[in-house]
């Protein structure tokens, strides 16, 4: 699938935005981040009063079929499909952070290895009942991978036309810090060894087994020929996420990135369309151990740093009141010749 990702680093409207930045009622520079992220948007949108629309946040769930060993997570496979019900009934941590700040949040089973009824509040968009466990065999095909890329895409697309013009992405997958290690080796030429961390909670002896798995996985599938890198490690949530933050950057919508395992599909999506991080504002620094290294390799300074290692967007929803303040200085702000204040130094 190709996307047609707009490059912003000419745009004429950033002169705009940083003269009207730099006259707001404040020294110069001395709102910080908030300014970069208000050019960001401004940019973004090719506006310099931009407005935040519909902010939504999609989780995509799916199961991994090495986590049925549980060789590398240390919570059962079943807890996927157990906290798709939780996020349908509203008690998830998502859902309480989503509520808190008026955010739209939608659920999408692309994978989850457990049969659900037609729930209200439940996207569809199963690809298959969990992928195969890459210990043995690539864990999708590569029709699968772009089917599940097309789907991200889609419903993004259809979030776009119901209004939305910000949205971030979180996930559901036991066992799928393991895949964002595998691809973050891959795409960072970082030692797997150094991309694994404690996910759910693994102790020092678990890490321990969880690289020496890992690194077996990564050993194989250097020695395979000419593989589909998203396919190979999975997972069916991870591919869509790919997909959908392709899209989202097309339809020229600010997108927000969670932690580890997003940022992991976020790698995916910029080595084939780099301009995609124009379009990113990097929500928060996971406390998986990998994730710094990942921002590292961005160049990229997250909002927040508050040793949460959770997933689901929880980093998003956490730091979008951020991102509310950044458009609301840039909107609301008097200038100093509005306001008559001198902005002379001496
Ligand atoms: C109750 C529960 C809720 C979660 N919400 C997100 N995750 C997070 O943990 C999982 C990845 O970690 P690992 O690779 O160690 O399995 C993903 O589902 C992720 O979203 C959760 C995990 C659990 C147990
Ligand atoms: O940073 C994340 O997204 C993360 C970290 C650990 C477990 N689940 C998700």
């Amino acid at each position: 699938m190709k996307f047609d990702i707009e490059s912003l680093s000419n745009r004429k409207v950033k002169d705009i935005l940083q003269y009207k930045i730099n006259t707001k009622t404040k020294p110069l520079g001395a709102l910080g981040t908030l300014e970069e992220i208000a050019m960001q948007i401004g940019a973004i949108q090719n506006s310099e009063s931009p407005k935040l629309k519909n902010p939504t946040i999609l989780v995509f769930a799916g199961d991994h079929g090495i986590a049925k060993k549980g060789e590398v997570n240390p919570y059962p496979q079943e807890v996927t499909a157990q906290m798709i019900y939780n996020f349908i009934q509203g008690g998830a941590a998502i859902n309480v952070f989503c509520q808190q700040n008026n955010i739209d949040l939608k659920v999408i089973d692309a994978g989850v290895n457990h049969k659900f009824d037609a729930i209200p509040g439940l996207i569809n968009a199963k690809i298959a009942f969990g992928t195969k466990n890459y210990q043995d065999q690539p864990a999708m095909t590569a029709q699968e991978c772009d089917a599940a890329i097309h789907k991200g895409a889609e419903i993004v697309a259809k979030t776009y036309n119901n209004g939305c013009n910000i949205i971030g992405f979180g996930e559901m997958g036991i066992g799928n810090t393991s895949s964002a290690s595998l691809l973050m080796s891959h795409y960072t030429g970082i030692e797997i060894s150094e991309c694994v961390g404690a996910g759910t909670g693994l102790n020092s002896e678990a890490i321990k087994q969880k690289q020496k798995v890992l690194t077996e996985v990564y050993k194989k599938y250097k020695s395979a020929k000419q593989v589909n890198t998203l396919a190979y490690f999975g997972g069916f949530e991870i591919a869509m996420i790919t997909g959908a933050i392709l899209k989202a950057a097309e339809l020229k919508m600010t997108i927000i990135i969670d932690g580890f395992i997003v940022t992991s599909a976020l790698l995916a999506a910029h080595e084939k369309y780099p301009e995609v991080l124009e379009y990113c504002i990097f929500a928060h620094t996971s406390g998986e151990q990998g994730h710094k290294k990942m921002l590292d390799f961005f160049k990229k300074e997250p909002l927040i740093n508050l040793g949460m290692r959770l997933g689901e967007g929880t980093g998003v929803a956490v730091a979008y009141p951020i991102i509310v303040s950044a458009v609301n200085f840039l909107n609301n702000m008097a200038s100093f010749e509005s306001a008559g204040v001198s902005n002379t130094t001496t």
